[in-house]
């Protein structure tokens, strides 16, 4: 089994306050990995901890080989980002948006030329290549500003509530994105509140009050809480839950 992402007790303190408690788990290459938790549950922070922005307080980490505490350039080569607040610059067309993230994650004037190519292609945006991404849909920006993350073909896609906003079938076409870069080898780490997203995983961890408090694929999950959906597990964790923002 290969592993890309590896953590043991991994914590994060904020003065007294523990946000993210002792963390233990491993994601597979390829794998769909579901990070679930309310709000406040510590999803960020841990995020944060693992793309090598923030240092943990304790426990220890690797993401795609490398140490959360001393490599964290590294890591950042490696791995692609998308969140609703960081991803595409609305001031500049769809294809400059893709030429500046391109030069931002190494590529040359000759991969970006192919790679925009392609992209516009396969998300059918050749007619706006030259329009302003601030002009189009919510929708189209996420599938953007994913196939933008993932130009470089990092080991793994972290991805923060990427489909805030927006509609179940938009939703689903997002996915089908996700799932061809899993099929290339992309692990995909994924956070959402949306339970629908959560039934598309390979597996799922839900986080209460900064600790794991399942992890396992959503069929196992709706059997071990003896549940239908996977709201009604999401529920049943959640709702002892002291923290919510
Ligand atoms: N820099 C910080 N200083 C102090 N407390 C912080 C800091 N960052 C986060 N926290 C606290 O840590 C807790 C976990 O926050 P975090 O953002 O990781 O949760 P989350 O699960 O991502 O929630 P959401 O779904 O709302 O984004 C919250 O109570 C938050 O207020």
């Amino acid at each position: 089994m290969e592993y890309v992402i590896k953590t043991d007790r991994l914590t994060k303190r904020f003065g007294d306050f523990t946000a993210t408690n002792e963390i233990t788990f491993e994601v597979e290459k390829g794998e769909i990995f579901g990070f679930l938790g309310a709000n406040g549950a510590g999803k960020t922070t841990a995020m944060r901890m693992l793309c090598g922005l923030s240092i943990p307080s304790s426990g220890t980490a690797t993401v795609a080989g490398f140490d959360v505490y001393k490599q964290t350039e590294e890591i950042k080569r490696n791995i692609g980002y998308m969140s609703q607040r960081f991803s595409l610059y609305e001031d500049l067309t769809v294809q400059e948006n893709i030429r500046f993230f391109g030069g931002i994650y190494g590529l040359s004037n000759r991969e970006i030329k192919t790679k925009s190519e392609d992209l516009l292609e396969q998300l059918e945006l050749k007619n706006e290549a030259k329009k302003l991404v601030a002009s189009l849909p919510l929708g189209w920006k996420q599938k953007l500003s994913f196939s933008v993350a993932v130009l470089h073909q990092p080991k793994i896609v972290f991805l923060d509530e990427p489909t805030g906003g927006v509609d179940p079938v938009t939703r689903r076409q997002f996915w089908d994105l996700i799932y061809e870069a899993s099929a290339k080898g992309i692990t995909i780490f994924v956070t959402t509140h949306y339970m629908d997203e959560a039934e598309y995983c390979n597996r799922i961890s839900i986080m209460v009050d900064g600790k794991i408090e399942a992890l396992d694929t959503p069929a196992n999950l709706k059997s071990q809480f003896k549940a239908s959906s996977m709201d009604q597990v999401f529920y049943h964790l959640a709702r002892g839950a002291k923290r919510s923002d």
